[in-house]
């Protein structure tokens, strides 16, 4: 499973000062979180994680290898993205998108084999849309497209999953299973780093986290390291009232 580092990386946000260079080793096994008031920068990092967005400065690298001089189709095998905003460009079914998935893994003449249909239907049972394979996916609510995009993302099945606010839409249920899933991923080796902005989903399953300041500030490391209230109240400029439930801390919006 490969590593994605970035060596000095600033993001580059039209109009506004270069934040902290950042210098994040995200590894196998882990589990990382990225919190941050609105506007802060988290989907620009995420997509510049993705190799979608150039950088400021620094560079971005898979292994060691920068991923600007890499083929896309080779940084698809160890990456994929769910966005937090899709556009469904054209009529196609649950199966037929989650099918997009294989692509990095097909030369472009090749169709899907039996295989590649097996593993876009065990994605689409495991985050349960698979009763949905034949609607099209326009007619789907927020939430079960939502879980299509990430059971797509499955179908790719990269060593790394950047994923752009994945709680968006989904219930409460649905957010928890879809943790245990990103948990279960990474506990087979897979690195998942996502933009959240639900504290307590970030408190109980990331084991790092990324905290991104307005004033270009961030700090990141294990999560224990950062779930200071202090910090947590400055990050979002909200008083927090912090208890804990079932071994791990609880944050309550102070009124
Ligand atoms: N193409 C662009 N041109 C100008 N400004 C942009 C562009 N794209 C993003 N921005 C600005 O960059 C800043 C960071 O946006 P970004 O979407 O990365 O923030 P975010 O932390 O993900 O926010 P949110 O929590 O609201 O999703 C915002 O102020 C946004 O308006």
């Amino acid at each position: 499973m490969a590593v994605l580092a970035t060596d000095n990386l600033i993001i580059d946000i039209p109009g506004r000062e270069s934040g902290v260079p950042l210098n994040l080793s995200i590894q196998p096994g882990q589990v990382w979180g990225v919190l941050g008031p609105n506007g802060v920068g988290k989907t620009t990092l995420a997509h510049t994680l993705a190799g979608l967005r150039e950088p400021r400065g620094g560079r971005l690298l898979l292994d060691g290898e920068p991923v600007a001089t890499m083929r896309r189709r080779m940084v698809a095998r160890h990456l994929g993205l769910v966005f937090q905003d899709r556009q469904d460009g054209f009529p196609a079914t649950v199966l037929e998108t989650a099918m997009v998935g294989r692509h990095p893994w097909l030369s472009p003449w090749q169709m899907e084999s039996r295989e590649d249909v097996v593993i876009a239907e065990q994605a689409l049972e495991a985050l349960d849309v698979i009763h949905l394979r034949d609607r099209l996916v326009h007619t789907l609510s927020g939430g079960e497209r939502q879980r299509v995009a990430i059971a797509t993302l499955m179908t790719q099945a990269p060593d790394i999953w950047l994923l752009d606010e994945p709680s968006n839409h989904l219930d409460l249920h649905h957010q928890v299973a879809m943790m245990q899933l990103l948990a279960e991923q990474a506990h087979a080796g897979r690195a998942i780093f996502m933009c959240l902005h639900d504290l307590n989903l970030a408190a109980r399953w990331c084991d790092h986290l990324l905290l991104m300041f307005g004033d270009g500030q961030a700090c990141w490391g294990k999560a224990e390291t950062m779930l200071v209230p202090a910090a947590l109240e400055q990050l979002y400029g909200q008083k927090l009232v912090t208890v804990e439930a079932d071994g791990a801390p609880v944050f309550v919006p102070a009124r």
